[in-house]
């Protein structure tokens, strides 16, 4: 299937409760890739956001009470409008307001997929008790705890670091696709998640389309890095890629294995 093609003639409408640290580098992304974002933090607009949007990203960075609100309201919407969602449980078990935010969109809210890094994904699954800052503390994921996560929230789990581990708790995927310096920027994972909602909004399997965004974004960082000296020309670099990115290119250069 051919995403790109699919979202850059549907660009569809991506309602984003997301931090103030990624929000303009996750709009610019998400217009680079041709969906079309809003962004959002207020719950007297949740409701009415979501149920115009055809992906719903709810990210916990930078957490507050309205915003928790809010995620909760445009969650349960959504999911009431068969709308996909996604979860970025950022620092995940770091905090305990933040642990019972997640824990309770968790437990009300259906997640299409679930975007952390190997440490908040491990902090899902019951493998690490903190994450003290939003950078992960693990490299990569036994793709066991991914697993174990995705059967648990009957979802999709895409678990990033050196190695990316994308599950549907049944199948399973790794992708060597990406470049380090995605982690010499901030809110690299937080567009990453913002870019899974134009994925899933044309997927016709919500596995399948987590795997190919996955791909398509190390991709677009490795090409990034053929014209960047460091992260300050990295992050336009990386936006241009987005842009420039077409399915052909993704084919050719995805680094996958299924497992
Ligand atoms: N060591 C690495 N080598 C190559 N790519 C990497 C490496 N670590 C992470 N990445 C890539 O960086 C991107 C962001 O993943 P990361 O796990 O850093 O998310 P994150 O910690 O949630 O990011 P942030 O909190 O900065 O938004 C992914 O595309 C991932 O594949
Ligand atoms: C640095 C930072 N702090 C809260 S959210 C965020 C963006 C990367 O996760």
């Amino acid at each position: 299937m051919n995403y790109i093609a699919k979202i850059r003639e549907k660009s569809p409408f991506i309602y984003n409760i997301t931090n103030e640290v990624a929000t303009n580098f996750a709009a610019n992304g998400l217009i680079a890739i041709g969906a079309s974002p809003a962004m959002s933090n207020t719950p007297k607009e949740a409701e009415e956001n979501a149920s115009h949007a055809d992906a719903v990203v709810l990210n916990l960075g930078t957490l507050t009470e309205d915003r928790a609100e809010a995620m909760l309201l445009a969650g349960l919407k959504a999911n009431e409008k068969g709308i996909p969602v996604i979860l970025d449980p950022i620092a995940a078990g770091g905090t305990k307001f933040r642990t019972k935010v997640i824990n309770e969109l968790l437990e009300k809210v259906k997640f299409a997929a679930i975007r952390a890094n190997a440490g908040e994904i491990s902090v899902l699954g019951g493998a690490l008790d903190i994450m003290k800052s939003p950078d992960s503390t693990v490299e990569s994921i036994d793709p066991k705890i991914a697993q174990t996560v995705a059967k648990e929230y009957d979802t999709v789990v895409i678990a990033t670091g050196k190695t990316d581990v994308i599950t549907d708790g049944t199948r399973m995927s790794l992708c060597n696709n990406g470049h380090t310096m995605l982690q010499n920027i901030t809110a690299s994972g937080c567009l990453l998640s913002s870019l899974v909602g134009p994925y899933l909004s044309v997927a016709e399997d919500l596995y399948e389309a987590s795997v190919e965004v996955t791909a398509a974004y190390g991709i677009a960082a490795e090409l990034a890095m053929k014209k960047a000296e460091g992260p300050g020309t990295f992050i336009p670099a990386l936006l241009d890629q987005l842009y420039l990115l077409d399915q052909e290119t993704v084919n050719t250069y995805k680094k996958l294995q299924e497992i």
